[in-house]
This record gives C-alpha cells, structure tokens and sequence, in this order.
C-alpha cells in the first residue's frame, strides 16, 4: 500500500531529519533525483533547452539546483524567476556556475523562451504554496501549457493544495510530478489529480519520520493479496455467496449489470430478488432467481440493495429488511436517497455497512462535498458509523475510524450509464468473502473500486465503453491484478 499523506505531516517529519543532516542535504538529494527523472524523460540532456519557472521558497531551490546538475550535463537550461529578490540564493549561484542563464518572469523574453523549451520544470511553489496562483504565475503557467516542452512539476504541481487537491483558479498542468519523500494526497485526489500526471517518489529519507498514514492507495499486487483464490475444498457457497435487490421490471438493466458483474468478480453463487427477474435470469442463467423479496431469495453472505429499485413504500421496506440483519449491506442509488432520509437505519446497525455515492446522493445526507473529498467521505462515515464510497474520477472510501483509500485506477471513461451499477456488484462480491477472508469492509470496497477501475481502463482499450463491457471486461481485470496472462482468460477476449 502507498501511503499518502498532508503537507503539515510531511512537514512535521521534515523537521527532526532537517535537523540531524547537514545544512542543504535535503534539497540536494531531492535536487539529484529530480535532475536524474528529468534526464530519463528527455533521454539525452546534452543541448536540451530547459526551463525552469522559480518561486521565492525551497521548491524554487529544487527547481534550480536540479537545472544546475542538467546545466552540467549540457542541458541550455534558463531559471525564470517570479521574484528575483528572494530566488533560493545558493541555488542560484549553483546554476550560475553551471552556465545556466537567469531571466526575471516580468522579462518579455520569458514566455516565448519557456513556449520553446523541451522541458519546463515548475518550481514556483511547493507544500507552502497558499492560495490561487498569482498573476505573474499564472502567466508562466500558461507558456508552458501552450508550449510543447514535457511539463515537470517540482514536489507538487503548482497551484494545488497539496493536502487536499483543491484546486483555486488555475494550476500548472504537470504532465510528470517528482515529489520527495512521501506521496502527497493531493497528487492523488480531485483537481490536483488531474494536474499531477504521471507520479515519481524520490526517497530522500524521510521513511521511519512519517506517520503511519490515515490515507492510503491500494497496488495491484495489494488488491490479488485481498483476494482470495479459489481452493480445491471450495464450493459454490463457500466462496461468497451475494444477494441482489435492484432494478424493477419495466428497469431491468441495473439488476442485470449488478447481478453480472458479481458473478463475473466472484462466481461462487448470486442470487437475485426482485421486480427485474425475467430480465436477469435470460441474462445471467447462472443465478438464482425469485420475483419475491430478501426473504425469498435464501442464504446469502452479503446484500446489495438498490440500483434502479425505485424509492417507493416496497423499496423502502427492503432496505429496511436488510439493513436489519446482520449481514454486510452494500446501500446505492435509489436505496441512499431513501437512506438519506432515514439515517437512523443505518446508525443502528453493527453489522458491515457500505454506502456507494456520487456527489450529489452525497449531499442529500446534509452538505455537499466540497474541495476535500477525503474529509468529506470521513465526515459522513463517522457521521453513520458506515464505511462510505465517494465516488469520483478518484474514489475515496473512508470508513468511521478514519482510515481512508483513494483508488488509482480510475479513468473518465467510467463515466457512463450503469457503471455505478456493476462496480456496486463487484464489491457486494468481494463483501460476501468476508466471513471466510475476514478482509476489513473499507478495504473490501477499496478494491472493488480498484477492479471497477481495473476493468475500465482493460474496456477502454477498445475505444469508447458501456457499462457491459465492463462486466466482460472483469475476469480480465482479475487475473491482471493477480498475474494471469490474459491470454488464458477465455471469452473476456472475445
Ligand atoms: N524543507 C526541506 O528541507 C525540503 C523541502 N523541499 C522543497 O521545499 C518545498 C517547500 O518549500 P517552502 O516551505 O519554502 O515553500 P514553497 O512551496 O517553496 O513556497 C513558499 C514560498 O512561496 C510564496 N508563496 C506562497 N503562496 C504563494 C502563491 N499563491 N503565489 C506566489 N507565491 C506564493 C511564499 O512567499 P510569500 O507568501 O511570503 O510571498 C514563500 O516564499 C517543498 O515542496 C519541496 O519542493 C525539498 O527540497 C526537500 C527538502
Ligand atoms: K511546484
């Protein structure tokens, strides 16, 4: 798992390590393996032109002892500097005795100069950075958006928050971030995710000063440890069994994608209850189906209630039906705003509990997400005492303790009708092992949306993607997180 973690706890384990190495080592181990990722994405330095946008703190610092280091190897590298007066002077002197060149960002040379280079490095704020870019910023920002340079940020992309991803007015569009010692949450989740491009950790030995973090991301390799394989003692009711209340019939869709994509995440045995049954057993004959209620379905290890079942008196009862046993209940769509409205159902249970929103069933539970989407979903768990899936181009799931997973496989392509639908069926499946894996219930979630997102980018492939392909797409998104070679993946090639 990759911790992630806020600029004051990177702060925080800055300070002892600051104080127990030399004056400078810091920045020059962060500086060197800035330059060396720097190197590798130009592949030759010698005669590139670089660009290096410079605020007044440390990460200005970076930004020029890393072109320094560049300078040396032959790279025609400028600093531009949005405040020439407090530019990070030892590191200035260092790129001027490489033979870099020095422009202030008020120069009219400057824009044309970074519209050109092959690579622009944006050192003009770092974890200090407060607040929206100001003008001159914005202005170098918008060079080296409109020029043709690969785009590197220095720890952060400039313009973020670097704790929450919040992004005021405009943000330096980073197309590669080298960050130091930890990964900050911002790279990771909302605007900030967008801006950070392609992710690159340089250790500069901050490891056992950090915190044992709150806030997490899920690996594939993390994501196959959580799944079980089939063994040979195992049965169809030993590997989970999932119970599905969704759709109705004149909306049959939701019930046959959340039945399908839990068959094709976990095929032990999913039974189906509900108004769509016609439809889900000519889709899926490997279910088992009644047109009853929960109480007809038989023994199921977990529940998922609500895509497409409507907010009527009949649905409303279901989920109070499930919500009073004492299995783990998957709650989305139709059944979270009928939730919403009766929280107490969910408060006063013990049993497992996930609840699946997008922003705006969010906000019916009270306030609207808002800028910090980890603090956000760790509100409104602690709130219900319930672990809460926010769902989003990086979704949060956040249970009441506070521990927190922000997904990395994400993709916009998932934004599409029903995806919501089949990503609500992979984790009731993972949630109906947990009796035999004991896998926590925030964690269960995590990699639903680890798979969801697994199988999106496997469909997507292909060009554009619908729900469907998604559910045919998730043997493949399985055996790629556990190491199977897709060719052995039968008809999800097909
Ligand atoms: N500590 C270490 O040992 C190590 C630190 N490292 C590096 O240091 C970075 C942190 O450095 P930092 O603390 O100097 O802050 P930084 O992000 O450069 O910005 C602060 C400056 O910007 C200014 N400013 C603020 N907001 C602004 C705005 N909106 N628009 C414009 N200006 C704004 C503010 O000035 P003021 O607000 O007073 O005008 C202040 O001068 C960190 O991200 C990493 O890269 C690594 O080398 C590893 C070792
Ligand atoms: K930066």
């Amino acid at each position: 798992m990759i911790g992630l973690y806020t600029a004051e706890e990177v702060r925080a384990a800055e300070a002892p390590l600051l104080a127990a190495t030399a004056e400078g080592a810091l920045m020059q181990r962060a500086a060197a393996g800035l330059a060396s990722v720097c190197g590798r994405l130009l592949g030759a330095v010698y005669g590139r032109r670089v660009a290096l946008l410079v605020g007044s703190g440390n990460n200005g610092g970076d930004a020029l002892f890393a072109g320094a280091r560049l300078a040396g190897r032959g790279a025609r590298v400028t600093a531009v500097l949005l405040d020439p007066e407090r530019a990070h002077p030892a590191g200035l002197s260092a790129l001027r005795r490489s033979g870099g060149r020095v422009l202030a960002a008020s120069d009219p040379a400057a824009p044309p100069l970074i519209g050109r280079a092959d690579l622009v490095l944006d050192g003009m704020l770092g974890i200090g950075g407060r607040g929206g870019l100001r003008r001159d910023a914005v202005e170098l920002t918008w060079a080296a958006a409109g020029g043709a340079g690969i785009a590197v940020a220095v720890d952060v992309p400039s313009g973020i928050d670097a704790s929450t991803g919040e992004v005021d007015g405009v943000a330096f569009p980073a197309m590669h971030t080298v960050t130091f010692g930890a990964v900050k949450r911002g790279l990771v989740v909302g605007e900030g995710r967008g801006h950070a491009g392609q992710v690159h950790l340089v250790e500069i030995g901050l490891g056992h000063h950090l915190p044992v973090a709150t806030a997490w991301q899920l690996t594939d390799a993390d994501v196959a440890a959580r799944l079980e394989p089939p063994s040979a003692g195992d049965d169809k009711y030993s590997q989970g069994v999932v119970g599905v209340l969704a759709g109705s019939a004149t909306y049959p869709g939701a019930a046959v994608l959340c039945t399908g994509a839990a068959l094709r995440t976990r095929p032990g045995l999913v039974r189906y209850a509900g108004g769509a049954a016609d439809g889900v057993r000519a889709a899926w004959p490997e279910a088992l189906v009644t047109e009853g209620g929960p109480g007809d379905a038989g023994r199921v290890q977990a529940w998922v209630v609500g895509p497409g079942g409507g907010t009527d008196e009949g649905a409303r009862a279901v989920l109070a039906e499930v919500l009073a046993t004492d299995l783990p209940v998957l709650v989305d769509a139709d059944a979270l705003t009928l939730l919403a409205r009766e929280p107490e159902l969910v408060r006063r249970r013990s049993a497992p509990t996930v609840l699946t929103p997008h922003d705006r069933e969010f906000e019916r539970f009270g306030t609207p997400v808002g800028t910090d989407r980890i603090g956000a979903a760790r509100r409104l768990a602690a709130d219900l005492g319930a672990v809460v899936l926010l769902k989003g181009d990086a979704t949060v799931v956040a249970d009441p303790g506070g521990t927190t997973f922000v997904n990395g496989t994400g993709t916009a392509d998932l934004a599409t009708a029903g995806t919501g639908d089949v990503l609500s069926g992979i984790a009731g499946a993972v949630l109906a092992t947990q009796g035999t894996t004991g896998l926590d219930t925030a964690e269960a979630a995590a990699v639903a949306a680890h798979l969801h997102g697994r199988a999106g980018r496997l469909a997507a492939r292909r060009g554009p993607l619908i729900a469907g392909d998604l559910v045919r797409r998730l043997p493949e998104a399985v055996g790629h997180v556990c190491g199977v070679p897709p060719a052995l993946l039968g008809d999800s090639q097909a």
